[in-house]
């Protein structure tokens, strides 16, 4: 399956009614490249970005109930309410196939919120491939795609997750074979503490930031055939303008530099920044070195949810 690994266990949620529970882990993404080619009449823009998925997940647990109504229990308060995107989700496909029961969820938050890592995004593509394979519903990956697309412009890419080529508002989607350069086997993520909004970074792009895809493109093409990988290549559209706007991403960006990551890069609209290393002493130190200074960093790597492993070159 996509974006998911789903366990199950037969429970008796809250001692009264039996029902089927299953659990998924949702991955966390970083944007290799993104290259904006322009706004379009809807307000959105049209991306060309590659996208990765990493190993830092949520886990959710999804419970039948015989009660019509979706109730949503998340380990960070403030994302338990009926906007959670794995509520909207749910109540999506309970809305599409009139399904009269409810679901509990319990939702264990670990990816950072408001990152540029795709957390909500992934958490609804969970939930909507739990739901299809776990309580075997009439729902076709073109219905995903569809309930998917209509949720948020990233959602689609965690149907499938890995390496894929992401274009149009980021929902047209081609996954890629899983190569992947020695030279970002590790990654470093730093988040500042700060929340950036999507939709305002997109504002603030100005025309000289827009490109005609060439970037991801020629990092899509070295990746496919194992050869010319220029780390110097990755390049993400939004990023002038979120250094610019946001002074901690910027010195944080400085602080990574200082600490001896040498390419450093925005992952989505931010404000995580990402450094790939090539072997896991250097990572492993630059590593500790930020979390001395108090940042939030973590030290992970890509990984493929349908349980391929990348061919290194
Ligand atoms: C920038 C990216 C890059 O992967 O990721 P994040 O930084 O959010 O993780 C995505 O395009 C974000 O996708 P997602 O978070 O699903 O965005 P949406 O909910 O669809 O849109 C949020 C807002 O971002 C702007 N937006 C988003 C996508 C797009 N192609 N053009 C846009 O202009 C719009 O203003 C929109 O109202
Ligand atoms: N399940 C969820 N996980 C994270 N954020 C969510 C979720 N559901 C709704 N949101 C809202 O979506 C916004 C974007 O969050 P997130 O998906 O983490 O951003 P990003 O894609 O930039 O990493 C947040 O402001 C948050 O309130």
């Amino acid at each position: 399956m996509g974006n998911a690994y789903i366990t199950s266990q037969s429970t008796d949620y809250t001692g009264s009614t039996p029902g089927r529970t299953r659990f998924v882990q949702s991955y966390a993404k970083i944007n290799l490249t993104l290259d904006v080619l322009g706004r379009r009449a809807d307000g959105f823009h049209e991306l060309v970005t590659l996208m990765q998925t990493l190993d830092i997940y949520d886990t959710i647990c999804v419970s039948e109930i015989e009660e019509p109504r979706v109730e949503i229990i998340c380990s960070r308060p403030q994302l338990s309410t009926a906007e959670n995107l794995i509520v909207r989700a749910v109540q999506a496909v309970r809305q599409r196939l009139s399904l009269e029961h409810g679901f509990v969820i319990e939702h264990q938050k670990r990816v950072p919120v408001a990152a540029g890592l795709g957390g909500g995004s992934s958490n609804a593509a969970a939930a909507l491939l739990l739901l299809k394979e776990g309580w075997n519903l009439p729902l076709s990956m073109t219905d995903l795609h569809e309930i998917a697309a209509a949720l948020g412009s990233d959602v689609p890419f965690f149907l499938t997750g890995g390496l894929a080529l992401c274009e149009g508002r980021g929902e047209r989607i081609t996954p890629l074979a899983p190569h992947w350069p020695q030279a970002m086997r590790w990654l470093i993520l730093l988040k500042p503490s700060i929340s950036v909004s999507t939709a305002l970074v997109f504002r603030n792009l100005s025309p000289a930031d827009y490109s005609d895809g060439t970037n991801s493109r020629k990092v899509q093409d070295a990746l496919a055939h194992k050869s010319n990988f220029q780390l110097s290549d990755l390049h993400n559209s939004l990023q002038r303008g979120v250094l610019e706007c946001y002074p901690e991403v910027a010195q944080a960006r400085e602080n990574m530099l200082q600490a001896g990551a040498a390419h450093i890069f925005l992952s989505g609209s931010g404000p995580t920044l990402f450094a790939p290393f090539a072997q896991l002493s250097n990572a492993s130190q630059v590593h500790q070195q930020l979390l001395a200074q108090g940042y939030e960093v973590y030290l992970t790597r890509a990984i493929y949810p349908q349980g391929t492993e990348a061919s290194f070159f």
